[in-house]
């Protein structure tokens, strides 16, 4: 029996008040992999912000075995005006509280870079990469961090088809010592590691992993449903914390 790293009993949750998330009950086992797809607005990124504790629900209750969460958002562009290595950005993952930076914390941002293939340019600038590398940068701070659970939002926007390949077997790799929690648009990118699948809109759906899933949504919630990739950057609204 696989221990449980997240559950969710019976959480809502509302922006102001406009419920979004309705009522959801599932659990997530250690190792697994879990793609999540649903329509724009559905409430995917909701539920993962509800997941890294960004975010908290106004019923129910979300259980976590690990407070040690790596969260790689749908925007991964830095600011221009700050420029910053792709080491540093990696060694943010290990500054706790601002403390000094020790020698063990190197030691692990170096790691973590050699496990997504990008040692060789750790001195480059980030904001010069492609945005593939730049997603793997952000898996590798997440590393970095020691997660035991990794949630990605949309890691294949702004990337094309050969990187998504080489995303895929790095996550098929990760997958073997943490939990990885997926949102994309793009299901045959992960068809072949991911464990489950499932479906968001406003309420929490299960799917079966051996069937068409862009026809699953559209016949669970009509044939208008938009699925869009987000390869546009969308300023985020309302009060909360953004992690990195
Ligand atoms: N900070 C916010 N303040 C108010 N409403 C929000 C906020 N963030 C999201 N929403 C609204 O909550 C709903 C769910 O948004 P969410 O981003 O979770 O959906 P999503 O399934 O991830 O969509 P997409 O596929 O377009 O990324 C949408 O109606 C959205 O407009």
């Amino acid at each position: 029996m696989k221990n449980i790293v997240v559950e969710f009993r019976n959480v809502s949750f509302s922006y102001e008040k406009e419920r979004v998330l309705q009522n959801l009950n599932f659990k997530i086992y250690e190792n697994e992999m879990v793609t999540i797809v649903g329509p724009n607005g559905g409430g995917k990124t909701t539920l993962i912000k509800l997941i890294s504790g960004l975010l908290i629900p106004d019923f129910g209750d979300i259980f976590l075995s690990t407070s040690n969460i790596g969260y790689v958002s749908q925007h991964s562009d830095l600011d221009n005006k700050f420029p910053i290595s792709v080491f540093e950005t990696v060694l943010l993952g290990r500054v706790k509280n601002f403390g000094l930076i020790k020698k063990e914390d190197k030691e692990k941002t170096i790691e973590a870079l050699r496990e997504v293939g990008l040692e060789k340019i750790k001195n480059k600038s980030f904001n010069s990469l492609s945005g593939g590398q730049k997603q793997r940068v952000l898996i590798a701070r997440a590393l970095a961090t020691e997660a035991k659970i990794l949630l990605l939002d949309e890691p294949t926007s702004n990337i094309d088809v050969e990187i998504g390949k080489n995303l895929n077997s790095l996550l098929k790799k990760l997958k073997e010592k943490m939990t990885i929690i997926l949102i994309t648009h793009d299901t045959s990118f992960v068809s072949n590691i991911t464990d489950r699948v499932f479906c968001i809109n406003k309420h929490f759906k299960e799917h079966p992993l051996d069937v068409n899933i862009d026809n699953i949504i559209k016949s669970s919630y009509d044939n208008d449903v938009a699925l869009v990739r987000h390869d546009v950057n969308i300023k985020e609204t309302g009060g909360e914390n953004e992690l990195y």
